[in-house]
């Protein structure tokens, strides 16, 4: 077992990807360094220790906030069943997951009957269940100057990336061209921030590339 950092826990439907429409139960880790601009989750990236909390009063908060707590594996399966969650997949987030070894958590998930997934950034060595479902969102040129990974770009099921410019989709290109491993990922365009020409551009890049288009649809309904 090790130590968690869980900035939320709750119920939804996966709203991106090739998972988008599966009820899903979402455990957001504290924790990022690699600050995108855009980040849509920026109360994750500092770990403070001011904000450790309860479990029970993290659960209790409705809004986004950089509190989180500390919780093991078992505490965290415990936590599922005692909220009564009756999703059977599981999308681990962040922040930045990868910076925790997940290799327990995806195990005892596949164990007891979930399928889970992993979001994450390809900054951090991935350890995780072979099982597991990585979706890479490569982040390229960040402030905090992290590489995408090669280990991460041969691991990953799906490549989703983040869109708005042609600079993004040649660096989409350069990360596809790195990889060695068939068959190939799955490749999504994710507009940023929902931004109409964002949306545009994806869709006509997609079009282009025969690629597939990936909007934040939790948002579009209003759900977490
Ligand atoms: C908040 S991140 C957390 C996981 C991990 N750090 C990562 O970046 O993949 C989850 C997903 O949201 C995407 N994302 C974050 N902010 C976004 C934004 N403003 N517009 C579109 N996608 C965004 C990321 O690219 C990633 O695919
Ligand atoms: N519904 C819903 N779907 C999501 N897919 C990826 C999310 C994320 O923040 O990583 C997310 C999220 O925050 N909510
Ligand atoms: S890597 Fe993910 S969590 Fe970290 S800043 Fe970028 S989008 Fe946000
Ligand atoms: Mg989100």
């Amino acid at each position: 077992m090790s130590s968690l950092l869980i900035n939320e826990v709750f119920e939804s439907i996966q709203g991106e990807g090739s998972f988008t429409g599966v009820p899903s139960i979402f455990v957001r880790l504290q924790g990022c360094p690699v600050g995108c601009s855009w980040c849509d989750t920026k109360h994750t990236w500092d770990v403070l220790p001011d904000n450790v909390r309860t479990a029970d009063l993290v659960m209790l908060e409705n809004e986004e906030t950089a509190h989180y707590f500390d919780a093991s594996e078992k505490a965290l399966f415990e936590l599922f069943a005692a909220q009564g969650y009756r999703a059977k997949h599981i999308v681990i987030t962040g922040g930045e997951p990868c910076m925790f070894d997940l290799q327990t958590l995806t195990s005892m998930a596949i164990a007891q009957g979930f399928s889970i997934q992993i979001e994450t950034s390809g900054t951090f060595e991935i350890k995780c269940a072979s099982e597991a479902w990585v979706t890479l969102s490569p982040k390229v040129n960040m402030k905090g100057g992290y590489e995408v990974l090669s280990s991460a770009i041969e691991r990953a099921n799906e490549i989703k990336h983040p869109v708005a410019m042609q600079k993004h989709v040649d660096e989409l290109n350069h990360i596809i061209a790195r990889r060695k491993t068939s068959p190939p990922p799955l490749v999504y365009l994710q507009p940023i921030s929902m931004q109409t020409r964002a949306t545009e551009f994806a869709v006509k890049t997609c079009i282009e590339n025969n690629w597939r288009l990936s909007l934040q649809t939790h948002k579009f309904i209003g759900v977490e």
